[in-house]
């Protein structure tokens, strides 16, 4: 995740009401919304905040803002995702929101698909220091995979716009299975420039829904998708 690839895809600037990152990191209502995922979350958090800039997975701009920003912002996803089964976060990056999402759903297997070696280094790192048994670290293009594996649900998050990313995700996904992906305010721009491809894999139009992690943090916008062929 370059810092100004995910920062073009949101609003500049953390809502008002927000707590910085460290003292939301350690509120009650975050500790409760995580449950039994909030430690393995917290320490996923302060690895970024250790290594992040330095591996060059985050820019300095993010560093106060992990928490808001980056794993409340992931974990909003999955509300959206099925309780069982196989989900592969596309383009993991630093592992968002693929890391959040299989640390608060353990009965998940998690599959990142990341094509470059330092991020997929950074992955193998983390799932070892979480303990995380339901992940598996895939190196390569979404592409590469094509009739390799299928999913019953892929996410991803700063990836593509969304034409390009029905043709790099939906090839993954089992009929009937979705694309939930975390995507800017501006995504109904994508729809349309889009439609033909996800005609192609019998999907009609995409959901667009509002994903609210926790009160007071910036709502993330969610775009779910129906493989119908
Ligand atoms: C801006 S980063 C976002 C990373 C992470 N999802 C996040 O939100 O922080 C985009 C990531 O997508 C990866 N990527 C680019 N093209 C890809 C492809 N065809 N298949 C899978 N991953 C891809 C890049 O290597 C990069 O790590």
């Amino acid at each position: 995740m370059e810092g100004s690839d995910v920062a073009a895809q949101w609003d500049s600037g953390a809502s008002a009401e927000v707590p910085d990152g460290e003292t939301l990191g350690a509120s009650d209502t975050v500790r409760a919304y995580l449950g039994e995922a909030y430690d393995g979350v917290a320490h996923y958090a302060e690895m970024l905040r250790g290594q992040g800039e330095l591996r060059g997975l985050i820019g300095p701009r993010e560093i106060p803002r992990i928490w808001e920003r980056h794993i409340l912002n992931s974990a909003a996803v999955v509300p959206y995702l099925p309780t069982s089964g196989t989900v592969a976060d596309i383009g993991s990056g630093a592992g968002l929101p693929g890391v959040v999402v299989a640390a608060m759903r353990p009965e998940l297997e998690v599959i990142l698909v990341e094509p470059m070696e330092r991020r997929t280094t950074w992955l193998t790192e983390v799932v070892s220091e979480l303990e995380l048994p339901n992940i598996q670290v895939k190196r390569g293009r979404a592409e590469e995979f094509h009739g390799a594996f299928e999913v019953d649900a892929v996410t991803s998050r700063a990836v593509a716009a969304l034409s390009k990313l029905v043709r790099m995700s939906m090839p993954l996904v089992r009929v009937g299975g979705e694309m939930v992906i975390l995507k800017g305010r501006n995504v109904a721009q994508e729809i349309e420039p889009a439609r033909k491809v996800l005609q192609k894999y019998g999907s009609g139009t995409p959901d667009v829904l509002e994903g609210v992690p926790v009160e007071g943090v910036e709502a993330t916008t969610i775009v779910r998708v129906r493989r119908g062929k």
